[in-house]
């Protein structure tokens, strides 16, 4: 490793936008691999290489995959397991995970039961002395329209009360262009209401100017992409007036948009537009499996192609932390080892 990737493997960092089955890494696909042998899934058919880019559809089909090779709450434990060690291995501090529960017939798995697993494993990672604290999101998968998103929200509703402060709140994900907010609004108002925390994909797509609008009534806590929002993409002055106002943090995702190509290179992504305003915006890795990443090489991506000195990258990793669903004191703790490691890291 070269000085420049050892400062960014040592920058503390936070974590706001992981989807659980994104973020499996290669060992841990061999591992999922070898316990279903029968399925004849390849490690290079759940990732997406160096140098290489796919349709947002041939993306979406990489999470069936995935899917098929974690399907018992065993699987759900090991990839949850591993995601948080691996996190905690490139010196993220903080970490929200978010995944969508799913029900499997054939192996007996609930998305009660998948809730649990997961909770399970961040309880054992704190209990091991893993050097992370991990918060959990309940994802809505917008495929399944109003009444699965109306159950989720009631299941991460009796885990809010039941799990300690690790439950925090919602994420709506899912294939953008499948269809649309107004049929889950009734759903993510109920969430906002009982506390739950909202982060919602938005504007991932050109075509969601009318669902953007509508969303952010709301409005959301934070916006996963936000890639077509502004003028320049084909959003509207109005929707950036509106989410510099409430002040609602973007989740910049660079190789997940350069890959899946919502956003034609590394130098012409939305980042620049948003922290030239001087919006908060977190650097997030969204499927660092999938996306074969990790957060410091996502934080070193932007220093490089925004020119951002080591001062500013100290910044916007120290700000994230204003970012988190979790309350003051965490965000208080958090700032104290920021403070701890700022002077052997920048001198
Ligand atoms: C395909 C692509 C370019 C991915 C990046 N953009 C994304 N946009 C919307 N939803 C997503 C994205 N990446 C992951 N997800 C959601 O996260 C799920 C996988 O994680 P999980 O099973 O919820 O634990 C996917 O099925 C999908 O619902
Ligand atoms: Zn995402």
């Amino acid at each position: 490793m070269d000085d420049d990737s050892v400062f960014y493997k040592k920058l503390p960092k936070v974590e706001v936008h992981a989807h659980l089955n994104g973020s499996v890494s290669a060992q841990t696909m061999e591992k999922l691999i070898q316990r279903k042998p029968h399925l004849n899934i390849e490690r290079n058919m759940t990732a997406i290489g160096k140098g290489q880019r796919r349709t947002l559809d041939e993306c979406f089909e990489v999470f069936k995959l995935i899917h098929k090779l974690v399907d018992t709450e065993e699987d759900i434990h090991t990839v949850a397991t591993d995601v948080i060690k691996e996190f905690a291995v490139d010196n993220v501090k903080y970490l929200e995970l978010r995944s969508t529960p799913r029900e499997e017939k054939g192996t007996g798995l609930t998305k009660k039961s998948y809730v649990e697993a997961v909770i399970k494993a961040i309880q054992q990672c704190k209990y091991d002395g893993v050097d992370i604290d991990v918060r959990f999101l309940v994802a809505i998968d917008r495929r399944n329209g109003t009444e699965v998103a109306m159950e989720t929200v009631k299941l991460a509703e009796e885990f809010m009360l039941s799990s300690g402060g690790l439950v925090l709140g919602i994420d709506l994900s899912g294939d953008p262009k499948v269809g649309h907010g107004r049929c889950l609004l009734p759903a993510l108002e109920r969430a906002r209401n009982c506390g739950l925390k909202l982060s919602l994909h938005m504007s991932e797509v050109s075509s969601q100017l009318e669902e953007s609008e509508l969303l952010l009534n709301l409005p959301p806590d934070r916006i996963g992409h936000g890639t077509f929002l502004h003028p320049e993409m084909g959003g509207s002055q109005p929707l950036v007036d509106q989410v510099v106002k409430h002040n609602i943090p973007l989740e910049i995702c660079l190789t997940s948009n350069v890959k899946g190509k919502t956003v034609p290179s590394y130098s012409q992504h939305h980042f620049r537009y948003w922290y030239q305003l001087g919006h908060p915006c977190v650097i997030c890795t969204d499927d660092k499996g999938v996306f074969c990443t990790d957060l410091s090489q996502e934080y070193q991506l932007a220093a490089s192609t925004f020119s951002l000195s080591p001062d500013a990258v100290w910044e916007l990793s120290e700000r994230a932390v204003d970012c988190i669903f979790a309350g003051e004191a965490v965000k208080q703790q958090l700032k104290q080892k920021w403070t701890e490691i700022k002077p052997g890291l920048l001198k």
